[in-house]
């Protein structure tokens, strides 16, 4: 779905065109059919991105809109139709407090009220249902009809006899004709009991109370309707000859008084946006223990004569108002599903969704996690789910609801769709990742970032922005290129905010790297598992680049003695190894490595020491240390030509010992080792060269 600031008219109109038809499919088949194809949530997102659309291009509104259509019309209804003598209204929606303050604004506006003074507004709850509206002419019941398009309903008189909520007859003393309008609805045990029914009978399955009620309700056959458990209650009213109040509040009492339910939570609330949002929390809290289904509160102006002064708009009056519950739960359906590659190589796979409403926000995309959580799901294109959105959170699927169809499973990429490198999840790893680091444009901007940095190849003046720039502009796509920047010396200078002096800084800095440290160059490269310290530990063995590739490669086809002697090494593991193979396997890789070589010329990799009083010791570092990491202590004692062990043995030294160390501290003492602290550590390495 497109951004609707960045389309083009065309596509604009084109759009509204397409939701003007799928919208009107979509009433029929739940107004006139009671067998809606997608969800409320579904629906109310085609809804708000119509409305969305018609606000940013006014002059596209189409004639057959549906912002200003109502219901469906019934032509097709073999019921008798009604002409309404007031029309029938729908109500405008909210979903949020902050939407709900727009309104109050709006009224008082319009009213030319003062800010800040009171309104009172009646609440109730938005029951489930469908309209229906009752003609009284001297108390008694002479037409019931449907809502249908607002101006033209079904008759459903004979249908309404069989509800005991609606009278037939009102007291003496009611105004002479008088419409009362409210809702046809089933409760939620009948609705249950209902479709069981159905199903035994091998009949229709109604998809919610409101379906049922309304399939219930228009019967050509009045006995139909008969045997379902319809009940009603009123919450307004149509065409009268007098009213019995001037305020909401009163005119419902009067109704109440004359034997119709209204609400039982029914209240009139004096206040702003705080209040109604209170009531509207407090009803929310009620909603699971009501026994029918509502999908909101209903926000209405008490006075009447506000309410006359504000009228309608389109197809709904200004002086009321649907705050609606945003289902944090909703169906739809899955349209796609695309793999994003991370800048780390992960791939994620993104669940594309037919739009659906979620908590108020329209959702068309949703993370799947990774290749387990597809699986978990049993997911597969077409298939239709129900997602959830709490709060802030980023939706979830939570349910897979084809699960049962006989479909095959979501084939998931064994290949980076960026770059084509394999993709693979390491053993005990859910997350199946790019193998191409270097040369996968997802990963490219990241990589590069991480050879120049601080501990790789150290190039200074070669930051985040100005390798996304030269990136941008083609100039740099692997390693080497840096390297080869110096051919760009009038193009760079060329770009805004270079001058003569930062340029030739930057070309100064890359070329002090032309005989970089080994260790670092291979730590640079971002082979997985190879940190610092392994890279550290891999040169000073194999000495040379090339001599580390053919042992890795000697490896990966199973060579044991090139396993051994890297696994021989102190903290080189199988992941290294593998990592190691997999890295110098991929062609990709091998091509940006020897181009890389060949602007570069590592020195033989040996380890510098200085002259120190620990020279030739093994040293244990335990306890927390406060001023250098592990690592670095690790490295230190290395440059003072010391080992550094792990655990405390009768071959130990000296013992630096940080804060917490136990057990290795008392191992120390009973073997009389020499035992420091960080600052007499510190102290050793002043000494030193
Ligand atoms: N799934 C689908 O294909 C599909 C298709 C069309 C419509 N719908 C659903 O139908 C709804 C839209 O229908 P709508 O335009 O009739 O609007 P609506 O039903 O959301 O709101 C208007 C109606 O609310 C009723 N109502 C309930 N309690 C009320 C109260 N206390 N006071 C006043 N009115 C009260 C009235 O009958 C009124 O006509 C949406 O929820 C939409 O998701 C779904
Ligand atoms: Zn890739």
């Amino acid at each position: 779905m497109n951004d609707v600031t960045t389309l083009s008219e065309a596509d604009a109109a084109n759009e509204l065109m397409r939701l003007a038809k799928a919208i009107a499919k979509h009433d029929r088949l739940y107004h006139a059919e009671d067998s809606p194809e997608i969800s409320d949530a579904e629906y109310d997102a085609l809804v708000r991105r119509n409305a969305e659309l018609e606000a940013a291009f006014p002059h596209l509104i189409r004639e057959d809109s549906p912002s200003r259509k109502i219901g469906h019309a019934i032509a097709a209804s073999p019921l008798g139709k009604v002409t309404h003598e007031v029309r029938m209204m729908s109500l405008d929606n909210a979903f949020s407090p902050a939407e709900v303050g727009e309104w109050l604004a709006r009224m008082r506006r319009f009213l030319n009220l003062p800010e800040g003074e009171p309104l009172a507004v009646t609440t109730e709850d938005k029951i489930d249902g469908l309209s229906c509206s009752l003609r009284y002419e001297n108390g008694k019941l002479v037409r019931a009809a449907t809502r249908g398009d607002g101006q033209v309903g079904e008759d459903v008189t004979a249908n309404v006899a069989f509800i005991p909520d609606i009278p037939q007859t009102l007291p003496a003393g009611v105004p002479e004709v008088f419409e009362v309008r409210g809702e046809v609805y089933m409760e939620k045990q009948a609705f249950t009991a209902l479709n069981a029914a159905q199903q035994e009978a091998g009949g229709k399955l109604f998809a919610n109370p409101r379906n049922a009620a309304a399939g219930s309700l228009r019967q050509k056959d009045a006995s139909v309707t008969a045997k379902r458990q319809l009940r009603f209650w009123a919450h307004g009213w149509g065409a009268v000859s007098q009213l019995p109040g001037t305020t909401q509040t009163e005119v419902v009492e009067a109704i109440r008084s004359w034997g119709f339910p209204v609400s039982p939570l029914f209240a009139r609330v004096v206040g702003g946006t705080e209040e109604l949002v209170a009531r509207f929390d407090a009803i929310g809290k009620a909603r699971p223990d009501l026994p029918y289904d509502i999908d909101g509160v209903v926000y209405k102006l008490d006075r009447l004569d506000w309410q006359e002064r504000l009228g309608f708009v389109a197809k709904a009056p200004r002086w009321a108002l649907a705050h609606k519950f945003p289902a944090e739960r909703a169906e739809t359906t899955v349209e796609a599903i695309d793999i994003q590659v991370g800048r780390t190589g992960k791939l994620t796979p993104v669940g594309r969704l037919a739009p659906v409403l979620v908590g108020g926000v329209t959702v068309t995309n949703v993370t799947l996690h990774n290749r387990d959580e597809i699986a978990r799901l049993g997911l597969r294109v077409g298939d239709r789910v129900v997602i959830q959105r709490a709060g802030d959170v980023i939706p979830q699927v939570v349910e897979n609801l084809t699960r049962e169809e006989d479909r095959p499973a979501f084939p998931f990429p064994d290949h980076c769709p960026e770059c084509g490198s394999e993709a693979v999840a390491e053993d005990g790893e859910v997350d199946v990742r790019c193998q191409g680091g270097l040369i996968c444009p997802a990963q490219r901007t990241q990589r590069l970032e991480h050879f120049v940095s601080r501990k790789a190849l150290d190039i200074e003046g070669l930051g985040e922005k100005t390798i996304a720039q030269f990136f941008a502009l083609g100039w740099l796509e692997s390693p080497a290129d840096i390297f080869r920047l110096r051919k760009r010396r009038a193009d760079i200078l060329a770009l805004e905010g270079w001058q003569e002096k930062s340029v030739d800084n930057l070309l100064a800095a890359i070329e002090a790297k032309r005989a970089p440290d080994a260790a670092r160059l291979l730590f640079a490269l971002g082979i997985r598992h190879v940190g610092e310290v392994t890279a550290r530990d891999l040169m000073k063995n194999f000495h040379e680049l090339p001599v580390l590739r053919v042992i890795a490669e000697r490896a990966r086809e199973g060579d044991a003695d090139a396993v051994a002697e890297l696994t021989a090494i102190d903290g080189i593991g199988p992941s290294v190894v593998e990592a190691l193979g997999d890295f110098f396997h991929e062609p990709h890789n091998v091509a940006v490595w020897e181009d890389l070589l060949n602007e570069v010329t590592p020195p033989r990799y040996e380890v510098q020491t200085v002259a120190s009083r620990v020279a030739g010791k093994t040293v244990v570092f335990t306890g927390k240390l406060e001023t250098m990491s592990r690592d670095e202590a690790k490295a230190q004692a290395e440059r003072l030509g010391a080992k550094a062990a792990g655990s405390v043995s009768a071959k130990t030294d000296l013992v630096v010992a940080g804060p917490g160390a136990g057990s290795k501290l008392k191992k120390a003492a009973d073997l009389g080792i020499e035992v420091i602290d960080e600052a007499g550590w510190a102290q050793i390495v002043a000494e030193a060269g």
